[in-house]
């Protein structure tokens, strides 16, 4: 990639001088040379492919005395980086961001299930979010960031979108030409900072969140609450959807795109009173092979 286009990358970041710099995919360095030279107090450095490590370390010994650099060669899907931080610079979750900036260039089909993954870690402040509300800085598909960042009404807006804004702010920075790259991807690339929120819209456990925003876009085009019977079994479906839309005070014809985050909480919150009622629903699983819960309403309600 162009020399100018990978600090721009890097510049998406903000200042990094004398922050930990945590790089996930540095491959043979390109990014990372343009990170060395902004004068970090650390860098991280998280590559799968063993081939790329000699290169690394090359370039790791060539900046010794100015910038401590830690190579590891590992899977950042199986990775914990908390353990490569310094413990000094660790934040109250209210306080400003740490000084940590996590940065990656990484393949497509990996950045989509990390970024799922580390939501799930902000929700519990667990990795690099046990230092405080640490920084993210990534490349995705252009439609795939695209829908991050898709606000109510956007016709890109479904689960992703919902999952991103609620435990984090999305900044949906530029896009790089697929012809930037070598090998060439045959897509666009959008850079996006996230910057987790001093409190989710829905503080409720990512399961939770996740499962309510799946099945409701299940059926994106079709009114909201029929994917939110799919929620529950065929039994009690659409007395339970309609419950929960009451209770959450939203018109079941709205359309799965058409809900905001705080209607989303309404939802979401609604569910949870259900599930408290009859626990006997948490497990439902409308993918999973089908099997009889026994739930009488009337008598329960
Ligand atoms: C698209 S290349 C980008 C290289 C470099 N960051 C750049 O921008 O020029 C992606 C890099 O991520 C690495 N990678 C792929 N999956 C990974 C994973 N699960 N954990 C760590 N690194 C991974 C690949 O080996 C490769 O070096």
């Amino acid at each position: 990639m162009e020399p100018r286009l990978i600090d721009k990358i890097v510049r998406a970041a903000g200042s990094i001088e004398n922050n930990v710099v945590c790089e996930v995919g540095p491959g043979p360095g390109g990014i990372t040379r343009s990170i060395i030279q902004q004068a970090p107090r650390k860098v991280i450095l998280i590559e799968k492919d063993p081939r790329f490590i000699p290169t690394l370390e090359l370039l790791a010994d060539a900046c010794k005395g100015s910038v401590d650099v830690d190579i590891i060669t590992g899977d950042i899907l199986k990775t914990d980086v908390s353990h490569f931080i310094p413990k000094d610079v660790k934040r109250e979750w209210t306080d400003p961001p740490p000084p940590i900036n996590l940065i990656g260039n990484l393949p497509f089909s990996v950045s989509t299930i990390l970024i799922i993954r580390w939501l799930e870690m902000i929700s519990k402040k667990e990795g690099a979010w046990a230092f405080g509300r640490t920084r993210m800085t990534l490349t995705f598909q252009k439609e795939v960031a695209e829908r991050m960042a898709a606000s109510i009404s956007d016709k890109q807006r479904c689960r992703l979108s919902v999952m991103c804004q609620n435990w984090c702010n999305v900044n949906y920075k530029f896009n790089i030409p697929g012809h930037a790259f070598l090998p060439k991807p045959e897509v666009d690339v959008g850079v996006v900072t996230l910057t987790p929120l001093k409190q989710p819209i829905i503080n409720l456990p990512f399961k939770m969140v996740e499962k309510v925003a799946r099945q409701i876009f299940s059926m994106r085009q079709k009114y909201s609450i029929r994917g939110c019977q799919t929620l529950f079994p065929e039994e009690v479906r659409e007395e339970m959807a309609l419950r929960m839309y009451k209770m959450a005070e939203i018109d079941p014809v709205t359309r799965p795109f058409q809900i905001a985050n705080g209607e989303f909480n309404r939802l979401c919150e609604a569910y949870n009173e259900i599930i408290k009622k009859y626990p006997e629903l948490e497990n439902y699983d409308f993918r999973a092979p089908k099997k009889k819960i026994d739930v009488t309403v009337e008598a329960k309600v």
